[in-house]
């Protein structure tokens, strides 16, 4: 068992990451409601239990409060925990709940998807889909404790893996030569799910974004937009296919979109597009729009402006420079618009 803490701000969040760390969920003070889909039964002891829809129709304000009706109506109060145990949809979900419960109750993240435990489960950003836009309303709220709990993953299929393994290779591109370089050569035993590789990556990932969201918790100060690099794009795709193309695949495709449009303007080193691309194809994740099934390209282009990282009518876009490197760069919506019409009209 491997475990570290980051300070984030006003708080200390705990990370345990092994076989069987869930169990500590046992020994939390108070009280617990555990939140989980249907698909996961945790077999642990709680004072209330919320069964929840997962995936992207879960993610939705009614289910959030009736996660803060159950609360209220079994009386927690804000010295008890919510402990959410599932993919990076249940996280979000229920890290609003909590948030909003009483303006906050303690928060425990069990995520239980490689993209949830790489990812989602880590830096506190919680959330539900709102106005046919991603994440639109949402808090800033840090769980004090993440189990990492690698057993999940034995019942995870490949093709989950592969969705979660695109954020870790975000990270690789943008913050970490050196994590770009073990994914080049790990790449197999990773989709094996061999356990070292495995504890290995997802160490790797959170200590990456632990760091940047200590230094910019509520991404105000131009350094955390580095972890929402292929988003822009990503989430337009899957805005506009109804929220019905994964957000592994739709970032996947957004970061060689981004990647080219920081060649274009030459912000990024010649090449880079070739390693995004190269690191992405050795995962077998999509690299073109084309592989992606039922996306509407205008309404995807439509949704751009719905970007968190939008000021007026600029954004401000984290654009990788060269391998394990990147800048924010300030352009007018409109100039990014015209990148990704080209982007998502021609394929690569
Ligand atoms: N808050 C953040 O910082 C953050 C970061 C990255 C992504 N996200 C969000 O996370 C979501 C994607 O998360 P996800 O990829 O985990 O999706 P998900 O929650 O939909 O889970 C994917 C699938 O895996 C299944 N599943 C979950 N655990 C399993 C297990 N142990 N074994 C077998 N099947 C299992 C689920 O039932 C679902 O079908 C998106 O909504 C994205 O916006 C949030
Ligand atoms: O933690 C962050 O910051 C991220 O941007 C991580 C992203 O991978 C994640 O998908 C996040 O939910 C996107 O947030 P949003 O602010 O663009 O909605
Ligand atoms: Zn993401």
């Amino acid at each position: 068992m491997m475990e570290f803490s980051q300070q984030v701000c006003c708080s200390e969040v705990k990370v345990k990451v092994g076989r069987g760390v869930v169990k500590e969920i046992e020994s939390l003070p108070g009280r617990k409601c555990i939140v989980h889909p249907k698909s996961i039964k945790p077999e642990l002891k709680a004072d209330l239990e919320v069964e929840i829809e997962d995936g992207e129709s879960g993610k939705d304000i009614k289910n959030a409060m009736r996660i803060v009706d159950e609360l209220l109506e079994a009386e927690f109060t804000r010295g008890d925990y919510l402990v959410a145990i599932g993919g990076g949809t249940v996280l979000d979900v229920a890290g609003f709940s909590a948030s909003i419960f009483m303006r906050g109750l303690n928060l425990v993240n069990v995520p239980t998807t490689l993209l949830g435990m790489v990812d989602a489960g880590i830096g506190g950003k919680t959330g539900v889909n709102y106005g046919m836009a991603k994440n639109m309303l949402g808090t800033f709220y840090q769980p004090s404790l993440i189990l990492e709990d690698i057993s999940f993953l034995d019942t995870l299929p490949e093709e989950e893996i592969r969705k979660g393994m695109a954020e870790v290779i975000k990270y690789g591109l943008v913050l970490d030569k050196e994590l770009y370089d073990f994914l080049s050569l790990n790449y197999s035993s990773i989709l094996r799910k061999e356990q070292n590789s495995l504890e290995r990556v997802i160490h790797l990932s959170a200590l990456n974004k632990l760091k940047v969201v200590a230094e910019d918790e509520r991404e105000t100060k131009g350094i955390r937009v580095v972890l929402n690099f292929g988003h822009t794009v990503g989430h337009a795709i899957e805005a506009g296919s109804n929220f019905q193309i994964p957000h592994g695949l739709a970032i996947s495709v957004g970061m060689v979109c981004e990647a080219k449009i920081a060649e274009e303007m030459g912000y990024a080193e010649e090449g880079v597009v070739e390693d995004v691309i190269w690191l992405l194809q050795l995962f077998n994740l999509p690299i073109s729009p084309d592989q992606l099934k039922g996306l509407d390209k205008e309404q995807a282009v439509k949704s751009l402006s719905k970007d968190k990282k939008r000021r007026g009518e600029d954004i401000l876009m984290p654009f990788p420079t060269r391998i394990g490197s990147w800048r924010g760069v300030k352009i007018p919506l409109e100039t990014l618009r015209g990148f990704v019409v080209q982007c998502l009209g021609d394929g690569t």
